[in-house]
């Protein structure tokens, strides 16, 4: 029987072989196994530091590193695997909800759509005025993802918006690639039709969602370090979506472009002065391999307390979980909460001159390969905190367990909303109130 491990997926035929019979025995004290598809050092080390045992997937294991491929056939209807209590998994079986583009967008209006209808204050819509004298009306609150239109379904309704903004910038990006991969920007309505016409992509009927694009409005203006532009890399641990439970990795970081950003005609195909991919990043010239363009979240947290100041800082960091938290509720009721699983984001946010965050998108599979060596540090650190979180105190899988971890599991996450204590917090606070009022 052919192994998981090292291969990028399977045909349903092979998985319902591979999981068709698979459980895991219980632990009874003795060793824990972990299986992954990543030949990834930081991935098998931060296990075997444990003093678990790598095995293949279909053998028993208590915690498999699945890719995504792999997990969304284990949860298939093809498969019929029922995973064991003590046994866990590192995706949400239709995590593509929050982290394809195009799905991302759609979950996001509609959450905004329903607030609005429930008169929800969060739904508050304000008008701005911009430089050029138009005056827009825009969420207050939940204004944090860049307009975007889905291609082909949502072309008309582009062409509306391009038409009443001609000088707007837009950025193209594949729903079916990542890294780069795909991507380019426009500003005028025939480059994107030259680009139709020439890869009969979106005008034409035969479509998968391979086609499908996003075009969104380039942040024109992002916050520049050293004159070059960069996106924060954050990663976020669910452990659950109903209740939300969600925590954040204190050491995110800045990668950096590699050119200084230049917003001239002639740079649009310049992907080393637009995109901060390090997968496109590391091509350039300039790129440094000792640093990896890379810079820790500290160190850009006090560049800017001492550029813009404290409270604008707290402010702007007070907006990222607040991206986060909203990005989630709003998938939260269409996500499969499987007890069994867990995920790891990896949030991609670019932060504009004016110091708003803008969410660009989220990835299922944060890369786990160390570009330099405070890289390897950061990463090793995510991943042992993470089990820590995921697992119960005993540190054997359970997904019966509440899914409460300790102060010290957590390490360097930090609890971005545990729906869960809030509960029961206000339970507390009206049974309190029962009692006060009684007495
Ligand atoms: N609306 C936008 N405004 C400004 N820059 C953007 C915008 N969207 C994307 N970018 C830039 O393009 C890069 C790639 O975009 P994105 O992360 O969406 O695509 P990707 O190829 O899927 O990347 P990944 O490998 O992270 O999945 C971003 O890191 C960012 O630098």
């Amino acid at each position: 029987m052919r192994s998981a491990r090292g291969t990028p997926s399977h045909n349903k035929k092979s998985l319902l072989n591979i999981y068709g019979r698979l459980s895991c025995s219980p632990t009874n004290g003795k060793h824990l196994n972990f299986c992954t598809d990543f030949e990834k050092s930081i991935v098998i080390n931060s296990f075997k530091r444990r003093g678990w045992k790598q095995v293949m997937p279909d053998e028993d294991w208590h915690l498999y590193w699945a890719n995504t491929v792999n997990c969304r056939s284990i949860f298939s209807l093809e498969c019929g695997l029922r995973l064991g209590e003590n046994q866990l998994i590192n995706h949400f079986p239709n995590h593509y909800e929050l982290v394809r583009k195009d799905l991302l967008v759609k979950n996001i209006k509609r959450y905004r759509k329903e607030l609005e209808k429930d008169s929800n204050p969060l739904a508050e819509k304000t008008e701005v005025k911009l430089p050029s004298g138009q005056v827009i009306t825009r969420y207050l609150y939940l204004d944090f993802i860049p307009v975007t239109f889905v291609l082909p379904s949502d072309y008309n309704m582009f062409v509306e918006e391009y038409r009443k903004f001609p000088q707007t910038t837009w950025i193209l990006k594949p729903c079916g690639k990542s890294q780069g991969a795909g991507i380019f920007l426009i500003n005028k309505l025939s480059k994107l039709k030259k680009w139709s016409r020439e890869s009969k992509k979106y005008l034409q009927h035969h479509l998968t969602s391979k086609d499908t694009y996003v075009i969104s409005r380039y942040i024109d203006n992002p916050l520049l370090i050293g004159g070059k532009k960069f996106d924060l890399r954050i990663y976020v641990l669910v452990t659950s979506f109903r209740p939300l439970k969600a925590y954040m990795f204190r050491n995110g970081f800045c990668r950096f472009c590699t050119m200084k950003y230049d917003t001239s005609v002639t740079e649009l195909d310049n992907m080393y002065v637009h995109l901060t991919n390090v997968s496109v990043q590391k091509h350039g010239s300039e790129y440094n391999s000792q640093h990896g363009g890379k810079l820790g979240i500290h160190n850009l947290k006090l560049y800017l307390e001492g550029t813009r100041g404290r409270e604008v800082t707290n402010r702007l960091f007070e907006n990222i979980q607040w991206l986060i938290v909203h990005s989630l509720k709003a998938v939260a009721h269409v996500m499969s909460n499987d007890r069994h699983c867990f995920e790891c984001y990896g949030y991609d946010i670019i932060i504009d001159d004016n110091l708003k965050p803008w969410l660009i998108e989220v990835n299922a599979s944060p890369s786990m390969t160390a570009t330099t060596v405070n890289d390897r540090i950061l990463k090793y650190k995510l991943l042992d905190n993470l089990l820590s979180v995921v697992l119960p105190p005993g540190g054997i899988p359970d997904a019966r367990w509440n899914k409460t971890p300790s102060a010290e599991a957590l390490g360097d996450f930090q609890i971005l909303i545990d729906e869960d204590s809030m509960y029961k917090g206000e339970m507390e606070l009206a049974q309190r109130d029962k009692g006060a009022r009684k007495n």
